[in-house]
């Protein structure tokens, strides 16, 4: 258990040239936590990630760690699989896993049962002996897993690892993520795969243009998101729920209404402006998906 780990981002920017990757972002990712990072290509993760990491540095701001800075110490408790991947393509996948857990300063023979432990659990204990590059994909992909826990990380940063996995495998890597925030390591990743995060994460970051737009539980964030309201009212005719405050009528076909209603709009108030017209055979109230809410967020 590492209690206490928070990952904090405080306000960093970041610029390449003339293009502002990253404008005063800030968030934090908490122990036990499953933090989902999305947004659209080029919205700014990556950079987001590797400047977490110390492998690129921010023109302001500031990462820590359990209140410290990230330096070269507190990188080396960082499980992290960068987006360009970055194994050795002709090293074998054992002997691989095993230097890269003594980098990470385990003892020889610990490295050893890490590597056996991890390859296990994911599926490639059979291909230890096998160069990187003879694996498949995916199977590559298991790897640079392994290798991001290898050293037993106190906080994991992953950038997009589900893309391109079987279902079996995203089957695992969910598994794996559960069991370590379950053991109290914050755990962040980006993905375009917004089901998966919609039911991996606990809380769930927007980015666009480098700012963070929106932040929360992926119930606050569809709370706060539009609401939808469809309501089967034979005898109304289209219009009929205009006049009430915060409400708008996106379509109106054979007594069927599909309405958009404003945070805060207050549905008793549409039902009741709905039996005043005549029998009411559905009402119904349709939260966003977060795929819907990231197209709202991404195109405000
Ligand atoms: N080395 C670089 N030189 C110049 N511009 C860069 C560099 N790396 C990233 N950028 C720019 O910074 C912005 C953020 O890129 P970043 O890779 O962080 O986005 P992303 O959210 O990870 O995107 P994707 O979902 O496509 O991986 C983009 O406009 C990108 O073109």
């Amino acid at each position: 258990m590492h209690a206490g780990n928070t990952l904090t981002i405080d306000r960093i920017s970041k610029r390449y040239g003339d293009v502002v990757a990253l404008d005063d972002l800030s968030f934090e990712v908490r122990p036990g936590e499953i933090f989902g990072f999305v947004g659209s290509n080029g919205a700014g993760k990556t950079t987001t990630m590797r400047i977490t990491l110390g492998v690129l540095s921010a023109d302001s701001g500031e990462v820590r760690l359990g209140g410290r800075p990230v330096d070269l110490d507190v990188r080396r408790t960082i499980g992290y699989m960068p987006e360009e991947r970055g194994l050795y393509p002709k090293m074998k996948v054992g002997a691989q896993l095993a230097y890269l857990a003594e980098l990470h300063g385990l003892s020889r023979r610990d490295a050893r049962s890490a590597v056996a432990r991890w390859t296990e659990r994911l599926g490639i204990d059979t291909r230890v002996d096998d160069t990187v590059d003879a694996l498949s994909l995916g199977n590559q992909q298991r790897v640079q897993l392994a290798a991001a826990l290898v050293h037993d990380p106190a906080v994991l940063v992953l950038d997009e690892p589900f893309s391109g996995l079987d279902p079996v495998a995203v089957d695992v890597m969910s598994e794996v993520l559960v069991e370590k925030a379950d053991a109290g390591v914050p755990v962040i990743f980006s993905s375009h795969q917004l089901d998966l995060v919609q039911r991996l994460c606990h809380r769930v970051g927007i980015i666009a243009a480098g700012r963070m737009r929106a932040v929360g539980t992926v119930e606050e964030l569809r709370g706060a998101g539009q609401t939808q309201l469809v309501v089967h009212a034979p005898s109304a005719h289209d219009g009929w729920a205009d006049p009430i405050d915060g409400v708008r009528t996106l379509s109106h076909q054979d007594g069927r209404t599909v309405l958009a209603l404003d945070p805060g709009a207050d549905d008793q108030t549409v039902l009741a402006a709905a039996l005043r017209t005549g029998p009411v055979h559905e009402f119904s109230l349709q939260r966003p998906s977060l795929t819907e809410l990231f197209r709202e967020v991404v195109a405000a």
